[in-house]
């Protein structure tokens, strides 16, 4: 969700009236109606933000910084309507899939290539190795 966020990678937003905003360090004077492209892959993966972006790590969303800047669901009045059920979806079915069975692949997700349709999913078809989990495996 956070290097290959499974939809977007982009968020567009309208500004209702004109504002300034602070970007890299310069006010930026915006008029109404300004269309804004936010790509959310690159800040997913901008060290600024997430140190050592290629590392996987459930520890980062400890840290108050990384946890408000990863928006897989966008954010605002306008994120995503269904990001509570896509949750306890994915976690239910990773659950079950991860509890019975062993995935291996030798890719590395950070640099595997991936596209965006609707949905984020690899260019090439991945090779996975898939094994039965047995009782005693390390978890
Ligand atoms: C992994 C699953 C999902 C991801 C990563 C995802 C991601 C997103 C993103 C990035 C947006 C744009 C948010 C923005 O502009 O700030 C969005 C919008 C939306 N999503 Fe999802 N979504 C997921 C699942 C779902 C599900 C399960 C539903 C419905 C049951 C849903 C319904 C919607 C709707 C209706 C919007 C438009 C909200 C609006 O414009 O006000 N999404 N989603």
């Amino acid at each position: 969700m956070r290097l290959k966020p499974a939809v977007g990678p982009m968020i567009l937003r309208t500004a209702v009236k004109e504002d300034e905003i602070l970007m890299n360090g310069q006010i930026l004077r915006v008029d109404a109606g300004t269309h804004f492209i936010l790509n959310i892959r690159d800040f997913h993966v901008d060290e600024e933000y997430f140190p050592s972006p290629a590392d996987v790590s459930l520890e980062r969303y400890n840290d108050p910084k990384q946890k408000q800047y990863f928006q897989p669901f966008g954010s605002g009045p306008k994120s995503c309507v269904g990001q509570h059920f896509a949750m306890l979806e994915m976690k239910a079915i990773l659950f079950q899939v991860l509890q019975n069975l062993d995935f291996r692949t030798k890719s590395d997700l950070f640099t595997l290539e991936t596209r965006w349709d609707i949905a984020n999913h690899p260019v090439k078809p991945d090779r996975f190795q898939v094994r039965r989990r047995t009782e005693g495996d390390p978890s």
